[in-house]
């Protein structure tokens, strides 16, 4: 896939992973629409953007995946100004097994919403012209985390949904592959000062040993595992980048 003049929606796309894809598919030549619940990030990337990959190819979309109308806003607003949409990358996320449903509700019924709204605008049976959805899994996706267990579900869940929508009878309808992206740690706020995100106290020992051996990637790394996924990668297929590695596709046969 030439990602040069494609249309990409990234939610979460003001810090983090989505901040170096929105930069790393700029580079690659597409037009991107960064949509974020935190308005003032959002404003300040898409003005550094603008003078960098020049004011025509990113827009901020303020988005709280939560919210149905504003996030449909953000797609229509998306279409309006770049003429279509090919890409939709549903990455926004939270990690606070406190406040568990609006983690539920952030992480899989946002990636829910995501990609039903995708469908609509993109969907070849809805008069679109197909494309492309990236669902943000984790490692725990595929390994559950004893220490963070809702959000364990939530990554979980994400894998389920990706491939079953991935699969051929709703890609032979819609000319939408589905695809999950599960990053294992990587440098972003994300998990930096986790104890207080934990249900209690109780959950420390077991965070200590869930992530004794990970050393985390670089956010770019992630960017440019997409590039290669967004190229290579078949509908209903889920990709774990991990550890500074290539991608590696999981082969759900052998489980
Ligand atoms: N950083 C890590 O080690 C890992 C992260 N992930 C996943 O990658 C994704 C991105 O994580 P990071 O970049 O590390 O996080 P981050 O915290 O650095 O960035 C997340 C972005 O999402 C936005 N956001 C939060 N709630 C939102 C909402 N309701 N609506 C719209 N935007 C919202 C935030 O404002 C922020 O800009 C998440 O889905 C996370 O679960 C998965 C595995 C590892
Ligand atoms: C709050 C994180 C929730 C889980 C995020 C996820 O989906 C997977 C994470 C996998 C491993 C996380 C390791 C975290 C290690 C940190 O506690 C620490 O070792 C490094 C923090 C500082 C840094 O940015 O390097």
């Amino acid at each position: 896939m030439d990602l040069k003049g494609k249309i990409v929606l990234v939610t979460g796309g003001a810090a983090g992973i989505g901040r170096a894809y929105c930069e790393e598919l700029l580079k690659h030549g597409a037009k991107v629409s960064v949509c974020d619940i935190n308005t003032e990030a959002g404003e300040q990337l898409v003005q550094q953007l603008s003078a960098k990959y020049g004011k025509d190819k990113v827009i901020f979309c303020q988005c709280d995946v939560t919210d149905y109308p504003q996030y449909e806003e953000s797609f229509q607003t998306t279409v309006s100004v770049f003429g279509s949409l090919d890409i939709v990358i549903n990455n926004a996320g939270i990690m606070n097994d406190r406040f568990w449903e609006l983690e539920v509700d952030i992480n899989l019924n946002g990636i829910i919403r995501g990609t039903l709204l995708a469908l609509r605008f993109m969907g070849k049976d809805r008069g679109g012209h197909g494309g492309t959805v990236i669902n943000t899994g984790s490692n725990v996706s595929l390994h559950p985390y004893v220490s963070i267990p809702i959000y364990t579900a939530t990554k979980h869940a994400i894998v389920g949904f990706t491939r079953a929508y991935g699969d051929s009878y709703h890609v032979n309808m819609t000319g939408v592959r589905v695809i999950a992206l599960c990053p294992a740690a990587t440098e972003t706020g994300f998990i930096q000062d986790v104890k207080k995100q934990l249900l209690s106290s109780e959950y420390e020992k077991a965070w200590q040993r869930d992530t004794a051996n990970s050393i985390p990637q670089k956010p770019d790394h992630v960017a440019r595992a997409l590039i290669h996924i967004l190229q290579k990668a078949a509908s209903g297929s889920v990709w774990l980048v991990e550890n500074s590695q290539p991608p590696q596709e999981i082969n759900f046969q052998s489980q």
